[in-house]
């Protein structure tokens, strides 16, 4: 897949693309309605003998147009969206940047500027996807805009449990901690990516060595909480358990983002420095501020058991929640 940026204004001609069937979308998660997308443009585009592409934007427009936090964390970073995106078999992606000027642009110069002015002969977006200021351009809207340039398909909602499956949805799972729900949803398990680096050195004192783990992007963490995990590091797959959170028995205070830590199932190698993948797979219970290190380590022993149990039963494809009032 080649990867081009925009930025806007743009002074590209139609004759610098070639003809493509273009998905379209800001593609947070790369879910199962985004691949539903992206997978039917690569088909089409198969089909109708042109390359694809899936046109995004960077960064996130509530960022730009201020309308909630000023900062989003993402469920897939750009780099990680770009490598997601390039697995479902897309032959360009177009980054556009997205800034204020641009979010001006009227529906029909959004249509002549981005996919005219592009070279898309087809158009594949979403039931709910919209262009153009105020996001007053909308696939009803598409036809008319098209000047008879492109034709398009609009991609019907897919649900589950009559929720339509949305970026906004899986954020609302992290933040609950709810992470195994997001295989569902994401066609693979959540993951992130990090450095392993030091710690304050207590874990190994306690009998729990842990790795440390800073993320290498800004990745939405799942709720601070206990989790069962499968690392990746050097090509090998381990699993443990992972520690969202303060270490309130260590500390009073909750300053700066929580820290992320790893006990890995037999592992001793030194990996300080290592990239490190975690893949999160169940919530096993709240983090706790334990009276005693002794608590605390039964506990961990606990955590460790539990997880070891989730594993056993993961060929199963069994994802039990526990009990609402773990939380
Ligand atoms: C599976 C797991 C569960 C943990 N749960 C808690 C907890 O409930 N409360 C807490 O204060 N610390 C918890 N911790 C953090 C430990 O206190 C921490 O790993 C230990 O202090 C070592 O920290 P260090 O590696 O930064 O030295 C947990 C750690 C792990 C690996
Ligand atoms: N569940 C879905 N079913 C069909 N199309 C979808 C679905 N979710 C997103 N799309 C389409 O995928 C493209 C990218 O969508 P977008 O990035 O707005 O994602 P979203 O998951 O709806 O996010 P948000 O929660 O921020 O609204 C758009 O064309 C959108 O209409």
């Amino acid at each position: 897949m080649k990867t081009r940026f925009i930025t806007h204004p743009h002074y590209m001609k139609k004759e610098d693309f070639p003809p493509t069937v273009m998905a379209l979308g800001y593609f947070d998660g790369v879910h199962v309605g985004h691949q539903r997308v992206i997978c039917s443009a690569v088909q089409i585009a198969t089909e109708k003998g042109y390359k694809s592409a899936v046109m995004t934007f960077h960064p996130h427009p509530s960022v730009v147009l201020g309308k909630k936090e000023q900062h989003v964390q993402l469920i897939t970073p750009l780099k990680e969206k770009e490598r997601l995106i390039a697995q479902l078999g897309v032959d360009y992606l177009y980054i556009v940047e997205f800034t204020a000027e641009f979010a001006e642009l009227l529906p029909q110069q959004f249509v002549d500027q981005y996919i005219i002015g592009f070279h898309v002969k087809h158009v594949v977006a979403g039931f709910d996807f919209t262009y153009g200021r105020l996001g007053k351009g909308t696939m009803e809207t598409l036809p008319f805009h098209s000047r008879e340039q492109f034709t398009h398909t609009t991609v019907p909602k897919l649900t589950r449990n009559g929720e339509k499956i949305s970026s906004t949805y899986i954020r609302q799972l992290l933040k609950n901690g709810e992470v195994c729900q997001l295989p569902e949803l994401l066609g693979r398990f959540y993951t992130v990516e990090g450095t392993v680096i030091s710690g304050e050195k207590r874990g190994r004192t306690i009998g729990f060595p842990t790795a440390n783990i800073e993320l290498a992007d800004d990745y939405l963490l799942p709720a601070l909480g206990v989790y069962a995990v499968k690392v990746k590091i050097g090509g090998e797959t381990f699993e443990g358990v992972c520690n969202v959170g303060y270490k309130p028995t260590f500390h009073d205070k909750r300053e700066g983002q929580p820290d992320i830590e790893v006990h890995i199932f037999n592992f001793s190698k030194d990996v300080y420095g290592e990239a490190v993948t975690i893949e999160w797979h169940k919530r096993l219970r709240s983090e706790q501020k334990f009276s005693s290190i002794e608590q605390l380590v039964a506990q961990i022993e606990r955590d460790k058991e539990q997880a070891k149990a989730y594993f056993r039963n993961l060929s199963e494809n069994t994802c039990v929640l526990p009990q609402k009032d773990v939380f």
